[in-house]
């Protein structure tokens, strides 16, 4: 089984990921909120690119949520902090989703059948259901902004990780980096991502307790699959 890394959203192209098994990983903060909204029984997220977008999709049974700079949108219900999507808030419900890189490198990621979302709370439960579809894998980090973020790099190290314990992987370089920086850095995460521009620029919008909550590891067991537009809990 091969494992493909692509730093950002801007280094993907479509040959690359069809017929691979492909998860998308936003850790700061979208692929944490989803996999949350969707543990605590939310029935399905739409991602959307643009504000107005997810304004026209308003409705019964629907609620809004996302970022702008990482804050709260005019008119939205939530924000994009995972710790608002408690259960009694998202249950049934359907929730319109926009960021400023998650929701991007999602619908950007479309080219595959197969679409996972990933983050560090369902990391270990997703690597055992994508190692038994077989097929190559393609992890996809959102960045920051079109950049590259450590922290969406830490994370894909820790699914690399758990695949490779359950299966032979071939690593791209790339691969083999992240698997190697997570390896190195798994007892002491908070030390490492203070390097990371993205993690400093949350501290400073207020936003450790989510930090802290996106961080924990293999505590969800929820596996958000992605299709027609429309993410589901698998
Ligand atoms: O609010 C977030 O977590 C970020 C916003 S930003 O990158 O700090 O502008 O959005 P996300 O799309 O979840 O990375």
């Amino acid at each position: 089984m091969n494992i493909n890394l692509y730093p950002d959203v801007s280094s993907i192209k479509e040959e690359n990921l069809k017929g691979n098994t492909v998860v998308v990983i936003d850790v700061l903060r979208a692929t944490s909120v989803i996999t949350t909204a969707l543990y605590n029984g939310c029935l399905e997220v739409v991602p959307v690119l643009e504000v107005h977008e997810a304004l026209s999709l308003k409705g019964e049974n629907v609620i809004l949520g996302g970022e702008r700079k990482g804050l709260k949108i005019e008119g939205f219900d939530f924000s994009n902090s995972p710790l608002e999507y408690t259960k009694d808030k998202v249950e049934g419900k359907r929730l319109i989703f926009t960021t400023t890189n998650g929701t991007k490198a999602i619908v950007r990621s479309r080219y595959s059948d197969e679409i996972f979302i990933g983050c560090m709370l369902n990391a270990k439960f997703l690597a055992d259901y994508i190692v038994k579809l077989g097929k190559d894998i393609s992890i996809v980090c959102a960045g920051t902004n079109g950049i590259f973020s450590m922290d969406d790099f830490l994370c894909a190290g820790k699914i690399i990780y758990e695949i490779n314990k359950l299966t032979k992987v071939n690593m791209s370089d790339f691969s083999s980096l992240a698997y190697l920086t997570y390896i190195k850095n798994k007892d002491n995460v908070f030390d490492y991502l203070k390097y990371a521009s993205h993690y400093r620029y949350m501290l400073s919008i207020g936003l450790e307790e989510d930090i802290k909550y996106c961080f924990q590891e293999d505590i969800l067991d929820t596996i958000p699959y992605y299709k027609d537009g429309k993410i589901k809990r698998i």
